[in-house]
């Protein structure tokens, strides 16, 4: 028999971690010591419950100002590596806390400033390139992308307008100049869509900026059979020139054969057009590395691009009050950010991206430790989409399989609690701990003003950038005080997102 594991039970130690919780719930500190202790002796070695009750232990002992042996069990947690990577920053924050009652306030702030607050902007970028989504190129600049009802039509083509004379003349110098006889055809043709124009649209830009010949010897040079990508050189992902775009992944060797060839297709049927294009002229010798090029492309923009949400102004409509604005959020362009592509998914994200005239502000919406990773969702979103369809949707457009939290756990989802509920609701969202018996360590102001910026965002449509700020702050409150998956962070996060859509218009960001 194995001495070290004799007697070791899994499920015996889970009961007694639980009881330590219902302990915990209603502050019997010493009680939940000794169920935690308990449910320690008892698990598996090298098991997750032993990380999750050691981890729990050093909770109650910090309650119970045991701060050295509290340090002592956080330790043990981040050495077992069976802790949840994602919950570190609960573990480095009370190693902070423990430190700063012990008075070593200078480690303290150093353990504190491993993790990036929630609302911390991480990423401010300008798309490399974007098209509309739909049919907004009527009433918006096929420049700037700005909401214009009173714009000027290009002077050769009937399919695109800008807002003025400035625009105009910067699309043609920057890519209409060489798109302008193709937009026709492409937008007659249902087979295409907004992201093989954005790949057209990507390819025209580098062309115009770097010549054909030079575009397409950099392409041959990437499909020699050695040539490696140092990705962390010179930081070649920020400069919007012929790394940042075409470095990025296009997953071609684990897509469908009748995915590839369908790209093939369109590749070539651009080809055909663009050698028939009377504003810019491709050497006939060139056209096979320029079709290998648009095939790669097509896969980039299909694999990295996503939808930019803007606050859309409403015709003849006030755009002060939020009444008068959709319930969805609008989305007008397809755009592709170098950085933000980088990211990968989780169906938890602990990041969000919102639209700032164009310029795209990735914020933490979870506690994040320092090195750990980045996740968005690519569409699909636990507490929204089942299992079975974000399995399928990401395994179809991004071909891959999701490990998150939230899949490996089978998280339920919010069926109820889909996202206008939060936009149609009557009145103000209540919290209300279940029993009346007040055990949240949320203070009652805090929650009525909670309520108050739910009544303001839902009812009197009126909400500004001080929301926001509050919002961020309460989601940490949460993050403390709640295990996921929990409804009233999904709220909470969607009421975020809200906020930022309805102030996009108060907020600026520059990119130099
Ligand atoms: C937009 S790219 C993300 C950046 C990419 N990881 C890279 O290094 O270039 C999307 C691709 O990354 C990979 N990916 C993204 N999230 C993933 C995840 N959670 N698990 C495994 N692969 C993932 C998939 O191959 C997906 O098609």
């Amino acid at each position: 028999m194995d001495c070290t594991t004799a007697n070791k039970n899994n499920d015996t130690s889970d009961q007694y971690r639980s009881r330590g919780n219902e302990a915990f719930k209603i502050k019997n500190y010493e009680e939940s010591l000794k169920m935690y202790t308990q449910s320690i002796m008892t698990a598996e070695i090298d098991s997750l419950n032993f990380a999750l009750s050691v981890a729990n232990r050093s909770a109650a002992l910090y309650y119970l100002e045991e701060y050295e042996h509290s340090l002592k069990d956080i330790d043990q947690a981040f050495k077992s590596k069976r802790y949840p990577l994602q919950n570190n920053y609960k573990l480095f924050e009370r190693k902070g806390n423990c430190y700063r009652q012990m008075n070593h306030i200078s480690i303290a702030l150093e353990l504190y400033s491993n993790q990036l607050f929630l609302g911390e902007i991480l990423i401010i970028e300008k798309p490399i390139a974007g098209v509309f989504k739909n049919s907004m190129w009527m009433f918006n600049c096929n420049y700037c992308f700005q909401r214009c009802l009173s714009a000027i039509p290009c002077s050769k083509c009937s399919q695109v307008v800008y807002c003025d004379e400035t625009c105009l003349r910067k699309a043609h110098t920057c890519y209409h100049g060489i798109e302008c006889s193709l937009v026709y055809p492409l937008k007659a043709d249902p087979t295409i869509e907004p992201t093989h124009d954005l790949a057209l649209r990507c390819f025209v830009k580098l062309i115009n900026l770097m010549g054909v010949e030079h575009f397409c010897s950099m392409v041959r040079k990437y499909n020699e059979p050695n040539f490696s990508f140092d990705k962390n050189s010179n930081n070649c992902f920020m400069d919007k020139t012929f790394h940042s775009i075409y470095a990025l992944g296009g997953n071609e060797t684990k897509r469908t054969v009748s995915n590839l060839f369908f790209m093939h297709c369109t590749a070539s049927m651009m080809v055909s057009l663009l050698s028939l294009n009377e504003y810019y002229d491709i050497p006939s010798n060139l056209l096979g590395t320029v079709g290998v090029s648009l095939v790669h492309l097509l896969c980039i923009a299909n694999l990295n691009s996503y939808a930019s949400v803007e606050l859309s102004k409403y015709i003849g409509k006030s755009s002060n009050n939020i009444s008068n604005r959709p319930a969805t959020y609008d989305s007008v362009a397809l755009v592709l950010c170098s950085a933000y592509s980088l990211i990968n998914h989780s169906c938890d994200p602990n990041v969000i991206v919102q639209t700032y005239s164009g310029v795209e502000v990735t914020r933490a919406i979870q506690p994040i430790s320092k090195g750990s990773q980045l996740f968005i969702d690519y569409g699909v979103k636990f507490f929204s989409h089942g299992k079975e369809e974000r399995i399928t949707h990401l395994f179809d457009q991004y071909q891959f399989q999701c490990r998150c939290q939230a899949c490996t756990n089978d998280w339920p989802i919010y069926a109820s609690l889909e996202l206008d509920e939060l936009f149609i609701s009557n009145g103000p969202l209540i919290i209300n701990d279940e029993d009346g018996d007040n055990h949240l360590s949320i203070p009652k102001t805090t929650l009525s003003k909670f309520n108050e910026i739910v009544d303001l965002l839902l009812i009197h449509h009126k909400i500004n950038v001080d929301c926001l700020d509050f919002l961020f702050s309460f989601l940490d409150l949460l993050y403390s005080n709640f295990e996921k998956p929990c409804t009233i962070h999904y709220k909470c996060i969607q009421l975020v997102q809200a906020c930022m859509y309805y102030t996009s218009d108060q907020v600026q960001y520059a990119i130099e």
